[in-house]
């Protein structure tokens, strides 16, 4: 028989009885505490996830930490200590701040232990009032149930296995599934308020490197070089492409990866993701809304389980002309109030996403209005798509800011004498992270952990500098030339407006609910028009109301939103703020048409 040591964290878990007939059992064990001769835990790995049924005198309390929490796991051993220190294993025989558990194949491994400790990695949402969050937890199984290691080991090493491979959604072996393939993270240093860099090295790479997905790190030189590097690499080596920063840097991958003449396959074959960590990360917003996922600006959790497990689901993409380019776009196109403030408040830039607000009153006193003709083919029946949803109340985590594993009183599992084995956890993350941090270092031109690279800004990549000839491909479009009448089927409104915004997203910054009923994949564009003649009131209310999107009920004689499949706006003069994505495009005629199911985009597995 085992023992069981297990840490100390905090379980939101599922709790029910002990059987439960629905699921599928791969793996169980018992293990004892020591300390509690009356109590077991029997421990099932099942297709819901790992069960820990706690049997004390004839009663049984059963928690299940759900398999779409899990990152990963790993086997580790006792540590070789100190001369002097005692030898048996069931005693608390070093300091607190000295590592007790190594990597298997460490050179330092105690050989008096033949205990084989599993390491199982979850980041568990909690409820706590009416928000949400995810907390680490680390659970520790102890293997000694033979007297030799190998053996011990053997069986730790089939329950990683078989862990690996039901995250993994494939069938179950007792070899791990091997996906050589690293991700390709594309890192502005630039966006937001200049945080990337940290942001990936403390939130971002600790739960990669639980969930053992290695990765390649570039960290971007200059504005459109992630651009040209999907456009010029080979992609297909990567098994994802994730750009840190803001919607600006995805906006430069998806125009890279259209550029290239096997853009479909290269999409069909390569997922997309976003580490948002610019000002105003509107799509990684819209994805923890429809993926029930806590989105906590700065807490990056969520979304980097996406990166560890993997599952893919297609978006829609909008192809944009302007008078001299062709463009693809996944978040919005804007004209007037919106991309004024988006654009002008550039200069407060260190402010991070609260730029916008301090902008949007000024803008709204020096209220502006321009002439055009807007036009749009109007999407007549939206009777199937889904109803919208309530946006989760945001909270703010402490699993990933400092306390990455800090027991509580109330935890469910005992560590009891073993406690030494969950100390040793928390030291050694520490260290890992140090050694993060250290690669933080701007010096550092080359780094490499457990098969992940960093390439820093001084690497010599001189090669990518665009190529003269640059062409954009992509699904061919179905409107008529921008200077060529529309069909008579479209819409047309001639005037004066404040702002026409069109979002393809829920929404378009990370508190700017803007279409609510909006889906990833679903063929619709929701266009805002607010024509001149609106109060300032009401402009004021759809600011600060951003969040509730209160503007899709007002619905009047100045504001109205409608579901378009394709739109052109032409304004009238040579002044005036036009954005795609947010980034500024020349300004005058623009055009634009859906295309669904381009792009595959690596999402959270909550739904
Ligand atoms: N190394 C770099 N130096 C300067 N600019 C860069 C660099 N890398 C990328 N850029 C450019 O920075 C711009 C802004 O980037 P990004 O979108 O990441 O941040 P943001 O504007 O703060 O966020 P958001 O788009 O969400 O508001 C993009 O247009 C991108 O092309």
């Amino acid at each position: 028989m085992a023992d069981s040591q297990q840490s100390k964290d905090v379980m939101n878990v599922v709790e029910g009885e002990y059987s439960d007939s629905k699921e599928h059992v791969y793996l169980q064990e018992t293990f004892y505490i020591l300390s509690k001769k009356n109590s077991v835990f029997r421990v099932r790995l099942t297709s819901k996830g790992l069960s820990l049924a706690k049997e004390t005198d004839g009663n049984c309390k059963e928690q299940t930490i759900l398999l779409r929490d899990i990152v990963g796991s790993k086997c580790m051993r006792s540590k070789r200590r100190r001369p002097g220190a005692g030898s048996c294993v069931c005693s608390s025989l070093v300091g607190p701040h000295q590592l007790k558990v190594v990597d298997e194949n460490s050179g330092d491994l105690d050989e008096n232990d033949i205990s084989a400790y599993l390491y199982v990695y979850a980041y568990i949402l909690k409820r706590s009032r009416r928000t949400l969050k995810r907390e680490r937890t680390t659970i520790t199984l102890r293997f000694r149930s033979y007297d030799k290691y190998d053996d011990n080991n053997r069986e730790a090493q089939k329950w990683r296995a078989t862990l690996k491979c039901l995250i993994a959604g494939q069938p179950i072996t007792y070899s791990p599934p091997v996906n050589d393939k690293k991700l390709l993270i594309l890192l502005n240093p630039k966006s937001g308020p200049g945080k990337a860099r940290e942001q990936f090295q403390t939130k971002v790479a600790p739960i990669l490197q639980e969930a053992e997905v290695p990765y390649d790190l570039h960290v971007t030189k200059y504005a459109q070089y992630a651009r040209e590097f999907v456009r010029t690499r080979n992609v297909y080596a990567w098994r994802g492409v994730v750009a840190v920063g803001g919607d600006g840097v995805l906006f430069e991958v998806l125009n890279g990866m259209f550029e290239r003449l096997d853009w479909q396959q290269a999409f069909e074959e390569v997922p997309l993701a976003i580490m948002p960590c610019g000002s105003g990360n509107g799509l990684a917003r819209s994805i923890c809304h429809l993926y029930n996922e806590p989105y906590i600006p700065q807490n990056l959790t969520g979304l980097t389980m996406a990166l560890a497990r993997g599952k893919s689901t297609h978006m829609d993409v909008v192809r944009v002309e302007t008078k001299t380019k062709i463009m693809f776009s996944f978040l919005s196109v804007g004209w007037g109030l919106l991309s004024d403030i988006d654009i002008e408040s550039e200069r407060l830039r260190a402010m991070g996403g609260q730029r916008f607000a301090v902008w949007a009153v000024a803008r709204i006193l020096g209220l502006r209005k321009y002439k055009g003709v807007v036009s749009y083919l109007k999407i007549k029946d939206i009777s199937n798509l889904p109803k919208p949803k309530q946006p989760l109340t945001l909270s703010h985590s402490v699993s990933q800011d400092g306390a990455l594993d800090s027991p509580d009183a109330e935890a469910f599992i005992d560590c009891d004498e073993h406690s030494e084995v969950f100390s040793n956890a928390r030291s050694g993350r520490h260290q890992r992270v140090d050694s993060w941090y250290s690669v933080n270092s701007r010096r550092s031109a080359f780094f490499s952990t457990r098969g992940s690279e960093y390439h820093s800004v001084t690497s010599e990549n001189s090669e990518m500098r665009s190529p003269v000839h640059v062409c954009m491909h992509g699904p061919a479009s179905h409107l008529p030339s921008l200077m060529s009448q529309l069909p008579s089927n479209w819409v047309h409104e001639q005037g004066e407006f404040i702002m026409v915004h069109v979002s393809y997203q829920s929404y378009i910054g990370e508190d700017f609910l803007f279409a609510p009923r909006s889906q990833l994949c679903d063929g619709v564009m929701w266009m805002l028009i607010i024509k001149a003649g609106v109060s300032r009131s009401q402009l004021l209310s759809f600011l600060v109301n951003a969040g509730q999107a209160s503007h899709v009920e007002m619905n009047s004689e100045y504001i109205k939103m409608v579901p378009v499949s394709a739109f052109r706006i032409v304004p009238e003069g040579p002044d005036g703020i036009l954005t795609v994505d947010g980034e500024l495009v020349e300004y005058g005629p623009i055009q634009a048409e859906i295309f669904p199911n381009i792009v595959k985009l690596l999402v959270p597995d909550n739904k």
